[in-house]
């Protein structure tokens, strides 16, 4: 250990930054941190973090309609391995968002109710890029657009979202190139509507259950979509549970019931065939 016990820098340690690019101008940091504006007067102490937690999720959020974007195209282009790569890391920022409410569950009702009020109307509920991830995932929603209708450039973010095809939409395309016996009805089927349960979709499913060895990567590809659905759930299960450890069955600013109407969603499916054909495997 060094007796000074501070570490000398270096002669090549670039220090004068004149004109070069640099650390926060890279990354916008004058930008991203002065970002953070409470509402609270006075300021609660609390808010800060309410805040953080809601922009870490949208950034979040950001990559994962990046990474969902390009695996559709990878899927329509044919390239299987590289969409599981985007799958791959989607599954890894959903174990982050979902460990980060943790971080939240420390905020106690007590310190919620004493800024909530000033939050007004807003809600989650109007989190353009979480709806933009819905819909790419097949939960398509007509009637979510009229909540953007106050700002233009979301509209057109979540309008183009709700014209695209879901990723499960380009996983059947691509099984159906393969060989598989994917009905009519689901690749000529209107891709704005929510994706519903098709029984004549099973057998293909099956097949693939049934003779993995002869379709390993779609096999591997099935269980990835049902990891996505599963973590995809297990965050919607932490934001009802802590919001009832927050505001217990108080109505939503957003205008909801609150916790009964985030309990509904866990009741819907992405792919459900995915589901079905567990039932039908073995005895
Ligand atoms: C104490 C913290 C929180 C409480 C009490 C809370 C409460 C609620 C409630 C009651 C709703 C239903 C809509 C409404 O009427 O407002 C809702 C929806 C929503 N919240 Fe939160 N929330 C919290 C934190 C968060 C965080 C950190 C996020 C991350 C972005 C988030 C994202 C969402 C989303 C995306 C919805 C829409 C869900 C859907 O349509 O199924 N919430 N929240
Ligand atoms: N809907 C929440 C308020 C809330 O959580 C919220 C408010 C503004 C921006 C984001 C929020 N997060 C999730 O809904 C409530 O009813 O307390």
């Amino acid at each position: 250990m060094s007796t000074e016990n501070e570490r000398a820098l270096e002669d090549g340690i670039v220090t004068d930054l004149t004109g070069r690019m640099t650390y926060g101008s890279y990354l916008a940091l004058d930008q991203l941190l002065t970002a953070q504006h409470p509402v609270s007067s006075p300021e609660h102490h609390d808010e800060m973090l309410f805040i953080i937690q809601h922009q870490t999720t949208e950034l979040w959020l950001k990559q994962l309609l990046h990474e969902l974007s390009s695996a559709r195209r990878l899927l329509a282009s044919d390239d299987l391995r590289e969409a599981l790569k985007r799958v791959a890391r989607v599954k890894k920022i959903q174990d982050v968002m979902t460990q980060q409410w943790s971080v939240l569950a420390t905020l106690t009702p007590t310190e919620y109710a004493q800024f909530r009020g000033a939050l007004g109307n807003s809600s989650g509920f109007q989190s353009v890029q979480y709806r933009a991830v819905e819909f790419a995932l097949g939960n398509k929603n007509e009637r979510m657009l009229g909540v953007f209708r106050d700002h233009p450039e979301n509209l057109a973010l979540l309008t183009a979202e709700w014209e695209k095809p879901t990723l499960y939409d380009e996983f059947l395309r691509y099984a159906s190139r393969r060989g598989l016996p994917v009905p009519a009805e689901i690749l000529e089927r209107d891709v704005r509507l929510p994706y519903r349960e098709t029984p004549a979709l099973v057998p293909a499913i099956r097949e693939i259950y049934l003779n993995p060895q002869q379709h390993w990567d779609l096999y591997e590809a099935c269980e990835d979509l049902v990891d996505l659905e599963d973590n995809f759930q297990f965050w919607r299960f932490r934001h009802l549970k802590t919001v009832t450890r927050t505001i217990g069955m108080k109505v939503g600013t957003g205008g909801s019931s609150g916790a009964g109407f985030l309990q509904r969603a866990l009741e819907l499916t992405f792919f459900p065939e995915l589901y079905t054909v567990r039932t039908e495997i073995g005895s």
